[in-house]
């Protein structure tokens, strides 16, 4: 079943800022989903249109089979928020944190239990969220987010501001809420975070959805290639790797050769090259990080951004489910 569905769903702020474009985004129960796009891609806009806080110019949506403009109560009831910048009360413990929560939504919950899932013991549990470090807050808005046991959790940046430890204890979490049928659907500019999390990623840039897929399949339909590194027992005289159709930026560091390849089917070319020549010792084969791909599909503008294809507007490259 589908969780977020937007069908043509633009929002204007005023007659310059078209801050989502005609945007088809669809959201299948269960999967984790990352919203990736650079700082004004829209994605907050989008968040809070799913939300109600913010009302769509045109288009239609539907969360857990509701309209946000008609039934946002149904939603948020079964939604949990953890926004971009939760406020949390630097007097408060923890442990009364989630009690608020839970009395505000009527929810039974087991404070200690649910804290302890996501990292915060039952002693941190009762100290003032004043003492807490930024990684403990983001875990105890999570928390919150958690109380009522949520079919869909949405998630504003849930990493921001969180050192290198922190995002991959909060990556972590987040992998375990999401079993059990959960969706979780989660916005961020961190392309490590999200290709880390998530089943399936869609890129957003300009209000415009321009790729939805796994990270693997968004890798190889775009076939970046990688780079490849032989460790060869000497350099031999003439080289020829550069001639190779889709090969590029050939360097020689002492006794390893490593070049670009922007065709991945040509890597075997180069190794073959290269065994003709001299004695192959190692080969080291790098595929092109997700960063490039994402700086490819980001560092256009919206005339010029990569071709779509399929029926919602974007470059849906597979999914895994
Ligand atoms: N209330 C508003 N009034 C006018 N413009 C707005 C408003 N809210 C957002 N925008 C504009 O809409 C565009 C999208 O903003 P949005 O906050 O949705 O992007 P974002 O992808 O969430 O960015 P970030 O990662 O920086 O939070 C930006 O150009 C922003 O300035």
């Amino acid at each position: 079943m589908t969780a977020i569905e937007t069908k043509h769903l633009t929002k204007r702020f005023n007659e310059e800022v078209v801050a989502v474009d005609r945007l088809d985004l669809r959201v299948t129960e269960g999967e984790v989903f990352g919203f990736l796009g650079p700082n004004g891609a829209g994605k907050s806009t989008v968040i809070n249109v799913l939300l109600d806080f913010v009302r769509p110019t045109e288009g239609d949506v539907t969360v857990l089979g509701y309209d946000p403009t008609t039934d946002a109560e149904q939603i948020r009831r079964r939604t949990g928020v953890l926004p971009e910048g939760a406020s949390l009360y630097a007097r408060l413990t923890g442990r009364e944190h989630i009690g608020w929560v839970a009395r505000a939504n009527d929810a039974t919950v087991d404070v200690d239990s649910l804290l302890s899932r996501v990292g915060l013991s039952s002693d941190e549990a009762g100290r003032a969220v004043g003492d807490y470090s930024k990684g403990m807050r983001r875990r105890l808005a999570l928390a919150m987010a958690l109380v009522g046991d949520p079919e869909l959790l949405i998630l504003d940046e849930p990493s921001a501001g969180l050192d290198p430890t922190g995002m991959q204890e909060f990556r972590e979490i987040i992998r375990a809420e999401a079993g059990d049928g959960r969706t979780v659907f989660f916005s961020s500019h961190i392309l490590g975070e999200v290709e880390a999390v998530c089943d399936r990623i869609g890129i957003l840039n300009d209000g415009c959805l321009v790729a939805t897929g796994t990270p693997d399949a968004l890798r190889s339909n775009l076939d970046l290639g990688g780079t490849i590194s032989i460790d060869v027992a000497y350099v031999p005289d003439a080289l020829a790797l550069n001639a190779i159709d889709g090969v590029e930026d050939v360097t020689i560091d002492e006794s390893t050769i490593t070049a670009t390849i922007t065709d991945s089917t040509k890597k075997i070319e180069v190794i073959s090259e290269l065994d003709e020549h001299t004695r192959i010792l190692d080969i080291t084969s790098a595929e092109t990080s997700l960063e490039r791909l994402f700086n490819t599909y980001t560092s256009s503008s919206r005339e010029d951004a990569p071709a779509v294809d399929n029926e919602i507007g974007a470059a849906e490259v597979g999914v895994k489910r």
